[in-house]
C-alpha cells in the first residue's frame, strides 16, 4: 500500500475571479522526490502555496499525514512541513546561525528560548548544508548559492518530514544549481525527507526526481517518471517547443533539448 504523506483532493484556487487551479488531485508518497514543471503562469507556485496553507483554496482539501491542514495550527504544520519560497528577502540582516535557529521555533515557544537539543540541531543543520563555516556571516553578505544553503539549513532545522521548495535554483549559476540539487537529493536519501520542488529546468527535474508533475491548463496534465515525461509528446504539447531526446549513458535517463518553437 502507498504511504501518502501529502494528499491534495479536488483543489481549486482563484485569485479574485480568476481561476488558476481547477479540481487538482495529487498524492505525494513518503520518501520520494517530486518536481513540478509547467509553463510560466500555469500555477506551480499557487499549488505549492495552497499545499502549505499559505493560500486558502476556493475548494478542496490538503491532507498532511491524513489531517486537513486548514484545521491544523501553523505550528503543528511547521513541525512536519517546511517551505522554501522563491527569492527570500526577509531576515537578510541576521547571521546564518540566527536564521537557522528560527527553524527551531516550530518546536519551541519563542519566549522560552532554545535548549541544548535546539543548539545541537542548529549545528547539525548547518553542517548538513555546508554553512557551518559561515555561521557568523550576515545573510545579506552571502552569495546566492550560500544564501540558498542557509535557507535550506533553516528549513531542515524544523526537522520536517516534507520539504516544499519553490524554484530553489533560480539565479544560481550551473555549478551552484547542481550543488543545491545534490544537497536536496542528499537530504532525501540520508534524512528521508520527502521533497516537492518547482523547477524550470526540465532536465534537472528528470534527473533529480522520482516523479515529475506537469501542470497545464489549471490541472495536472500528467505525472510520471522521466521516461514517461520525455518519451511522450508531453513537453511539446505543454511548452510548444519541438524537442529531441538523447540518453545519458551515465544515469541511463533521457536528456532533452528544445530545438525550436512550434
Ligand atoms: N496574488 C495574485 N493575485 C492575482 N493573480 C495572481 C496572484 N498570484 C499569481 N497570480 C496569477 O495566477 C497565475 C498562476 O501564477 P503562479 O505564480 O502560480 O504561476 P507559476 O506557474 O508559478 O509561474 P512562473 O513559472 O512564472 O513562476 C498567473 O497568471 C499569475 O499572474
Amino acid at each position: 500500500m502507498k504511504d501518502i504523506i501529502l494528499g491534495v483532493k479536488d483543489l481549486s484556487v482563484n485569485y479574485k475571479n480568476k481561476n488558476v487551479l481547477a479540481g487538482v488531485d495529487l498524492e505525494i508518497e513518503k520518501g520520494k522526490i517530486y518536481s513540478i514543471i509547467g509553463p510560466n503562469g500555469c500555477g506551480k507556485t499557487t499549488l505549492i502555496r495552497a499545499m502549505s496553507k499559505s493560500l486558502k483554496p476556493k475548494k478542496g482539501k490538503v491532507l498532511l499525514n491524513g489531517d486537513d491542514i486548514f484545521e491544523m495550527k501553523s505550528k503543528e504544520i511547521a513541525k512536519k512541513m517546511a517551505i522554501l519560497n522563491q527569492n527570500n528577502t526577509t531576515m537578510s540582516d541576521v547571521t546564518v546561525k540566527k536564521l537557522v535557529q528560527y527553524g527551531r521555533y516550530a518546536h519551541r515557544d519563542w519566549w522560552k528560548g532554545l535548549n541544548k537539543e535546539d543548539d545541537d540541531i542548529t549545528e547539525w543543520a548547518m553542517e548538513k548544508t555546508f554553512v557551518a563555516n559561515l555561521k557568523n556571516r550576515r545573510i545579506d553578505t552571502l552569495s546566492g548559492g550560500e544564501r540558498q544553503r542557509a535557507w535550506l539549513a533553516m528549513s531542515i532545522a524544523q526537522k520536517p518530514e516534507i520539504l516544499l521548495l519553490d524554484e530553489p535554483t533560480t539565479y544560481l549559476d550551473i555549478c551552484h544549481q547542481l550543488e543545491i540539487l545534490e544537497l536536496v537529493s542528499k537530504l532525501n536519501k540520508e534524512e528521508g525527507i520527502t521533497i516537492v520542488m518547482v523547477l524550470h529546468d526540465i532536465n534537472h527535474a528528470v534527473r533529480y526526481s522520482d516523479e515529475v508533475i506537469v501542470i497545464y491548463d489549471k490541472n495536472i496534465y500528467t505525472k510520471g517518471d522521466s521516461w514517461s515525461i520525455l518519451k511522450s509528446q508531453v513537453i511539446e504539447e505543454v511548452f510548444n517547443v519541438q524537442t529531441e531526446t538523447i540518453i545519458d549513458k551515465e544515469s541511463n535517463k533521457p536528456i532533452f533539448y528544445a530545438k525550436r518553437v512550434i
